[in-house]
């Protein structure tokens, strides 16, 4: 895309570029397997989360934190039980049949799967996968789409001759960038990219990186970085949202969550990250659960905090789990009882 498209693509859409989130979610609940009679697991409770044009969210949690089915919510993909979405300020919440076929066609949400390795058709030419997007629905006309295809390769970086070569002839990071190109060929508002390093060496890890970092700066885009690793956040996502076990348990300001984490798991996130930088020089250690613990951490009932189980500060009140509440503003919120005094607690314990 050129810089006049850019900025073109940019200017459609004053509302958003302005002060409105262009991704906003509310109160979002995610089970799956509703059955008669039957209370489904929450796979995802009470998250609420905004991200706005031009910037990188990263959420980060462990395996099964519910990370993917908060991208899949949005695109409509999993069963969302409460709460909203708006995207743009379009509410897609629930959409099914001719309104979500209509809203996958028209490109605007872009979702890029995990593992492109898999998820590239290996028969096709990478111009074809590219292009594939504006042939499932969006009008394009044949002649504009190779046009649009050279444009999306060039904006990642490869060579318009890629258009001709199977996914079997390129390299690991090379495919990811095809995955990059396909998910910005529609000239999407945002783009949800699900682990989109983790397959990677670490030096087209920095290029992927790189790569999202230039495309939501030239394209304004709203990027949602899925993420394990707390390291590949850094320095690129300018918020940060923190998932354990279905609940938002921290978000805000990226520099602010990693230097000073609110809540003892993103303490424990970031004390395991090395080459995070960190004010306090907590170590994991130090957030280990204490002995003797609390008798009914060891099985928390159900409407516990979901962390008391490996919280070294869990009390009594923990057994009822905490709200998100704002801290020094409203971009920034924690889930979390102790969270203005477990630090004393720890330095006491470090003494
Ligand atoms: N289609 C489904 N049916 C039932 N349960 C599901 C389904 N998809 C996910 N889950 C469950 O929802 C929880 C959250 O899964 P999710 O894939 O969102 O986690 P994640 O944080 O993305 O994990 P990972 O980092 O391993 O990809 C897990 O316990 C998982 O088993």
């Amino acid at each position: 895309m050129s810089p006049s498209t850019a900025t073109a693509t940019a200017a459609a859409h004053p509302a958003t570029a302005a002060t409105e989130p262009l991704l906003r979610i509310s109160g979002l609940s995610v089970a799956y397997g509703r059955r008669p009679g039957r209370a489904a697991e929450r796979v995802l409770d009470d998250v609420s989360l905004d991200a706005r044009a031009g910037e990188i969210l990263g959420v980060i949690g462990e395996t099964g934190s519910g990370k993917t089915t908060l991208a899949r919510a949005v695109v409509g993909l999993a069963p969302v039980v409460e709460g909203r979405i708006t995207v743009d300020g379009e509410e897609v919440t629930g959409l099914r049949g001719r309104p979500l076929r209509e809203l996958r066609r028209s490109g605007r949400i872009q979702y890029m799967f995990q593992d492109p390795l898999r998820s590239l058709d290996p028969d096709l030419t990478v111009g074809e996968i590219v292009g594939e997007p504006l042939t499932v629905g969006t009008g394009t006309e044949r002649g504009e789409r190779a046009g649009r295809v050279r444009e999306a390769l060039e904006l990642v970086g490869l060579p318009a001759e890629f258009a001709e070569r199977t996914p079997g002839r390129l390299s690991g990071g090379q495919r990811q960038r095809v995955s990059l190109a396909r998910s910005v060929v529609t000239r999407p508002r945002l783009l949800l990219a699900d682990e989109p390093v983790s397959a990677l060496d670490a030096s087209n890890r920095n290029h992927v990186l790189l790569l999202l970092d230039e495309l939501r700066r030239s394209l304004g885009l709203a990027v949602v970085i899925i993420s394990h690793d707390l390291s590949s956040l850094a320095g690129i996502a300018d918020r940060i949202a923190v998932l354990y076990r279905g609940r938002l348990v921290e978000q805000g300001p990226a520099e602010d969550v990693l230097t000073s984490p609110l809540h003892p798991y993103t303490a424990l996130l970031t004390a395991s990250a090395p080459s995070v930088r960190r004010e306090h020089r907590i170590t994991p250690a130090q957030l280990r659960p204490r002995d003797p613990r609390p008798e009914w951490t060891l099985q928390p009932p159900a409407d516990a905090c979901v962390f008391a189980h490996r919280c070294p500060f869990a009390g009594e009140d923990c057994r009822q789990a905490p709200a998100a509440a704002a801290h020094g503003g409203p971009a920034r919120t924690v889930a979390c009882h102790r969270a203005a005094d477990w630090r004393e607690r720890l330095t006491a314990d470090a003494l």
